[in-house]
C-alpha cells in the first residue's frame, strides 16, 4: 500500500532534504503544495487532513498551528520542530532510545533536536545503566554546520564569508535543554556551549567526563562496552573501536549527506578522563534522516530503508 505524505514546510532546509530522501521511494506518494499555496491556511488544512502522514518542517509556532488544523483521528504526524519534544501524547522519534515499537505505533512523533541526538545517544544509555550519575552537572560542547540554523543562517554565512566560528547560547536557556535533561533522566540541565562553523553541514557533540571525580567504578572500557552493546543491532548508529589511536577528528566543508552517527569514547592512559564525542549530520540523523527513519517505522518498514549510511 502506498502512504500519502505531506511535508508542511517542504521548501525549507529540512523539508527539502526529506523530499530528496523520499524522491525514489515507491512506498510513499508526496502531496506537494506550490509556492502560491504552501503558506495558505486552507490549502495546508486540506493537505494535513487528507494525508496519511504529515511531516512538519516548520518553525515551532507554525508546527503547533499545523497540529491544531488536524481535525481527524487518522492523520499521523512527525514534527521536526522543538514544539512537542517533551509533550504528553508524543513519542520521541529516537528509536534507539525509546524502542522501535513506540514510534511504529504512534499517532504523533516528535523528531529529536540535532544536538540532543548526539548528547542523548551517548549519555542516556550510560546513565540508565548506572555507569554514570544522573545528578552530575554535565556539560556539552558542540559545533554545527550553518545549515543547522535553516535558511536564515545559511544566508547569513553564505553572504558573509568572513565568519569562521560563531559561539551562541550565551544567555543559556537553549531550546534543546529540556529534551536533553528529560530523556537522559538528569537532575540538572547540562551547561550547553553550541557553536556554528563555516561548513554547510555536519556536527560534533562532545561530553567531557571527569571519570576519576565521579562516584562510579566504571572504566572507560566499561563505558565503551555499554555503548557498543546498546547499539550492536543498529544499522544507523555505530560505536568506533576503543583504544585505537585517532589523532584528530575532522569535519569537512564539502561533507556529503549522511544519515548515520558515530560515537567515540576517548580516554587518557590512566582512565581518569574521558571525552565522549558524537559525529553526525545535522540534516541527516539530526533532522531529515531521523524523520525518514521514523516514517519507515510508521510504515512498517525496516528503519534504515532509503537512508544514506556510509560516511
Ligand atoms: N536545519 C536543521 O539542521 C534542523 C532543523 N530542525 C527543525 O526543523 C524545522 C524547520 O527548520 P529548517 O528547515 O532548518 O528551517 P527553514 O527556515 O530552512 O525552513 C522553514 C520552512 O517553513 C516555512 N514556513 C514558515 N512559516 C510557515 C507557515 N506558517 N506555513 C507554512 N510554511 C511556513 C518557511 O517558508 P519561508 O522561508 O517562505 O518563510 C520555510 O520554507 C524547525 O523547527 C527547526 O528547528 C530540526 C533539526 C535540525
Ligand atoms: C546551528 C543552529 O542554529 N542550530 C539550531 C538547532 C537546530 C534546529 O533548528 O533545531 P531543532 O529543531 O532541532 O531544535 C539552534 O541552535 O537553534
Amino acid at each position: 500500500m502506498t502512504l500519502s505524505v505531506f511535508i508542511d514546510g517542504a521548501a525549507g532546509t529540512t523539508g527539502l532534504e526529506i523530499r530528496d530522501r523520499l524522491a525514489n521511494r515507491g512506498e510513499f506518494s508526496l502531496i506537494v503544495l506550490g509556492d502560491d499555496q504552501r503558506k495558505d491556511a486552507n490549502s495546508r488544512r486540506d493537505a494535513l487532513n487528507s494525508c496519511d502522514i504529515a511531516v512538519l518542517c516548520l518553525p515551532d509556532d507554525a508546527a503547533r498551528e499545523a497540529v491544531g488544523m488536524i481535525d481527524n483521528s487518522t492523520t499521523r504526524v512527525i514534527d521536526a520542530s522543538t514544539a512537542h519534544r517533551v509533550a504528553n501524547g508524543w513519542a520521541y522519534g529516537f528509536p534507539e532510545l525509546v524502542g522501535q515499537a513506540a514510534i511504529a505505533n504512534a499517532l504523533r512523533v516528535a523528531n529529536p533536536g540535532c544536538y540532543p541526538t548526539g548528547f542523548l545517544a551517548m549519555l542516556a544509555p550510560l546513565v540508565r545503566s548506572g555507569l554514570l550519575p544522573s545528578d552530575w552537572p554535565w556539560s556539552v560542547n558542540a559545533v554545527s554546520g550553518y545549515s543547522g540554523g535553516g535558511n536564515a543562517l545559511i544566508d547569513r554565512f553564505e553572504q558573509d564569508r568572513s565568519i569562521a566560528w560563531r559561539g551562541y547560547g550565551l544567555a543559556m536557556g537553549h531550546k534543546h535543554l529540556g529534551e536533553m535533561q528529560h530523556y537522559a533522566g538528569l537532575a540538572h540541565a547540562p551547561i550547553f556551549a553550541p557553536a556554528v562553523i563555516d561548513a554547510h553541514r555536519g556536527m560534533f557533540v562532545e561530553i567531557p567526563v571527569p571519570l576519576a571525580c565521579l562516584e562510579t567504578s566504571a572504566s572507560p572500557a566499561d563505558l565503551h562496552g555499554t555503548l557498543s552493546q546498546h547499539y550492536a543491532s543498529s544499522a544507523v548508529v555505530n560505536v568506533a573501536p576503543f583504544g585505537i589511536e585517532i589523532g584528530e577528528l575532522l569535519l569537512r566543508k564539502d561533507a556529503a549527506p549522511w544519515d548515520g552517527m558515530t560515537l567515540h569514547v576517548f580516554a587518557d592512559a590512566n582512565g581518569e578522563q574521558v571525552r565522549l564525542i558524537a559525529q553526525l549530520d545535522n540534516l541527516g540523523k539530526g533532522a531529515s534522516g531521523a524523520a525518514v527513519q521514523s516514517l519507515n517505522l510508521m510504515a512498517g518498514l525496516p528503519e534504515e530503508t532509503g537512508l544514506s549510511l556510509s560516511a
